[in-house]
């Protein structure tokens, strides 16, 4: 058994999470296990600086510079919390694996240029201020070799969640939504798995804009408004939720202004949050649909959503509507609550670099084949 810890901080910014996890080096999937968490809360400062980052081109070296710092430095507070917490002596860690801050993700370049997907990190400040080995940059290797570079979370579904006898579907609801369908662990086939569009983020942006707060807490204000099926028409039009896999998006495509663009200006706001609430679900129907068709899978699944939107009520209801025929399930039955599969995947991934195993799935990502994922930064 060794014990790794993945770092993520995803699109929303709330926070860097971490996860404890313990794998077993004797099996193939190492069987990962999540033996403790901590979410370290983003300071507002760094959140602005993050977000004024991921929208402005113009930013000066200098303040990309000390946005990086900041961010490494919460990281490490949020390893030694997690350590101190779990009562974990930090030698006992074999690595930390940090999946740093997406600030830009292009993997079909920008006005034909090169691909590139830009995550802000530190690696090597990161071993200093911990004292262990580091594993980062996991997202490049997967885009050099022709791939989208994400999601990279369904490998580690598949590890955790295959099994034989039945097919599942996992549904990852962060800022954006990207879901893995799983055959049956006896189907030589390889898992599916690709973003469906956006799930909170612009839920969360249009909240912020007119209630404030950071979320529109369990959808209750999305619940309160009628959908407008003339606007959710208009956001279905868009040519991305059209797209075959594989498929990657992100800040870059679907926020506030992409929104306005197709507003009336007459629409009563929560009517416009219960429409980005049904997009969301709609646009994860129809990608399912499109996985399913692909894998000629049955409509019966288990549906296994996580992430932070499987907390939000509304989302799941209408889900649920959407997709009649799965049978939803609680991650947390696999030892795993849902606020901690990304970080978990990172740890995982940072166990199979180590091991010179290849962390992408290439029928998820379309890269050339499978690819030995990120850099090492020794202690
Ligand atoms: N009780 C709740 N009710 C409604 N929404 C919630 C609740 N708890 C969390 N959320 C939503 O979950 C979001 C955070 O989810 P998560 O941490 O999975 O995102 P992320 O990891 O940053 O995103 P991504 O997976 O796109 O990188 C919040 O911004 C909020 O929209
Ligand atoms: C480029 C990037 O950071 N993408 C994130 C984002 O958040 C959700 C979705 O968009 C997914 O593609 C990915 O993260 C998860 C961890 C992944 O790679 O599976």
């Amino acid at each position: 058994m060794s014990l790794y810890i993945g770092l993520m901080s995803g699109t929303s910014l709330d926070g860097i999470d971490a996860a404890l996890v313990e794998i077993d080096d004797t099996s193939a999937s190492g069987c990962p296990r999540l033996l403790a968490s901590h979410a370290e809360p983003m300071p507002a400062a760094l959140r602005e600086s993050l977000w004024a980052l991921c929208h402005a081109a113009g930013a000066g070296f200098a303040e990309l510079a000390a946005a990086e710092d900041a961010f490494c430095r919460l990281q490490a507070q949020a390893v030694a919390t997690l350590l101190a917490a779990s009562g974990t002596p930090r030698e006992a860690v074999e690595a930390i694996g940090s999946h740093g801050q997406t600030i830009e993700h292009a993997p079909q370049g920008h006005a034909g240029g090169p691909a590139y997907t830009l995550q802000l990190d530190n690696p090597s400040l990161l071993a200093e201020l911990t004292g262990r080995c580091v594993v980062a940059d996991f997202r490049r290797r997967d885009l050099a070799a022709g791939g989208q570079a994400a999601p990279l979370a369904p490998a580690f579904h598949e590890a955790l969640f295959r099994a034989p006898g039945e097919w599942r579907l996992v549904l990852n609801l962060g800022g954006f939504a990207n879901l893995t369908l799983l055959p049956p662990a006896e189907d030589p086939r390889a898992p599916l798995g690709f973003d469906s569009g956006p799930a909170n983020a612009l839920l969360d942006a249009w909240h912020a804009r007119h209630r404030g707060g950071d979320f529109d807490a369990d959808g209750a204000w999305a619940a309160s408004g009628r959908v407008d099926e003339a606007l959710l028409g208009r956001l279905l039009a868009e040519p991305f939720f059209h797209l075959p896999p594989p498929r990657s998006t992100g800040r870059e495509l679907f926020h506030l202004d992409w929104l306005e663009g197709h507003l009336t200006g007459k629409e009563r706001t929560e009517d416009v949050q219960a429409t980005l609430a049904e997009l969301t679900a709609q646009s994860v129907a129809l990608a399912v649909a499109m996985a399913r068709e692909r894998l000629e899978a049955p409509t019966a699944a288990r549906l296994i959503p996580c992430g932070g939107g499987a907390h939000n009520r509304d989302l799941l209801a209408r889900l649920d509507r959407h997709l009649p025929d799965s049978r939803l399930a609680d991650s947390e039955a696999w030892g795993w609550p849902v606020d901690w599969l990304e970080a978990g995947a990172f740890a995982w991934l940072t166990w199979r670099r180590l091991h010179g195993m290849p962390g992408n799935l290439p029928s998820v990502t379309g890269a050339a084949g499978p690819r030995v994922l990120g850099g090492v930064y020794a202690p």
